[in-house]
């Protein structure tokens, strides 16, 4: 038999296995119930033995009380925000400048191809593989620490899943609310006499900026990675898409859209199948974001003062609001 400190560490690393399983892989391993039943099982554990509870377990999600205000961070690497193409012509404007200033030129030029997300952009700290903070992106500079908020999104995990974690790692990404939540949340809104929101992206930063943890809690918000910022004690690969199947690999969820195109033809074959697709994501995207992969270009290309050289978002034609 285990002691209680055995049963304990089993508990927690079964559940975090399940929780990667689900949330990362969107491949469940036993049913939602028996996750529940596992959980409580730890949270009454817990509950008897207080002293054995640390702020990364599984049950430590929700902060117990309301904050008074937003403390502010300061990016140690700016959140910069991207330059936009609106037609073919623009992106291939976009792909002529990056050729006409790389020293060498590779062939094919190969771009990790991304869903533009329409949520919210968060930085998301871990120190020896624990979430020890994070922040929205505020003016890119500076922004608002919102980490007992970020605790809440249940596809976040409080630990990577990893025995070798980084010192220090950021996560950059997105946080938004998919249309049947957000359609959910409304719904329950109107019933009470609550304000409704005029869609996701305005649900999710409502969601982020609530003071009250219990309430952000409530909101069905999910996150998806497209980004590593700071990264310190590990050897990280050598292409965009390579850092994000790492990302994956130790537990931060990505978007499964995400695809290499060798050249800019096969760019905009993406770009049109994504706007095809669009209608039947069940979470809203403002167009794409088209990242050269190579990690050593990226840096030879640099930024310009506001948005990096090597990277575009090519957005689509905005949206008739009515249609939803
Ligand atoms: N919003 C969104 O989905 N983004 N934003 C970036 C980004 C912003 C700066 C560098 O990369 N990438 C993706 N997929």
């Amino acid at each position: 038999i285990m002691d209680i400190n055995q049963q304990i560490k089993q508990l927690r690393d079964t559940l975090r296995y399940h929780e990667y399983q689900y949330h990362v892989l969107d491949d469940p391993k036993i049913p939602d119930a028996e996750y529940d039943r596992l959980f409580h099982q730890l949270k009454a554990l817990e509950q008897q033995h207080p002293e054995l509870i640390t702020a990364d377990s599984p049950t430590q999600r929700v902060g117990a009380k309301p904050l008074a205000g937003f403390a502010q961070i300061t990016h140690e690497l700016p959140m910069l925000s991207l330059d936009n193409a609106f037609s073919d012509e623009e992106f291939n404007a976009f792909v002529k400048r990056i050729q006409d200033r790389l020293i060498v030129l590779p062939q094919p030029l190969t771009f990790c191809c991304e869903p533009k997300l329409d949520g919210l952009a968060v930085s998301i700290f871990y120190v020896n593989g624990v979430l020890t903070q994070a922040a929205t992106r505020g003016d890119g500079t500076t922004g608002e620490d919102i980490t007992l908020n970020i605790r809440t999104i249940r596809n976040i995990p409080l630990q990577l899943l990893t025995d070798n974690p980084p010192a220090r790692l950021e996560v950059r990404g997105e946080v938004f609310m998919p249309h049947e939540g957000f359609n959910r949340l409304n719904e329950r809104a109107l019933e009470h006499g609550e304000k409704t929101f005029a869609n996701p992206r305005n649900a999710a930063a409502g969601s982020l900026r609530q003071l009250d943890p219990k309430i952000t809690s409530r909101r069905p918000l999910v996150f998806n990675a497209y980004s590593v910022g700071i990264a310190e004690g590990v050897e990280l690969p050598a292409t965009h898409y390579e850092r994000l199947q790492w990302l994956k690999s130790v537990g931060i969820p990505v978007n499964s859209e995400v695809q290499l195109c060798d050249g800019s033809e096969k760019v905009l074959e993406f770009y049109r199948s994504m706007q095809q697709k669009r209608p039947t994501l069940g979470y809203d995207i403002d167009g794409t974001v088209l990242k050269i992969n190579d990690i050593g270009l990226q840096r030879e290309l640099g930024f310009i003062s506001k948005a990096p050289r090597w990277a575009i978002a090519y957005k689509f034609p905005a949206q008739e609001e009515l249609t939803r």
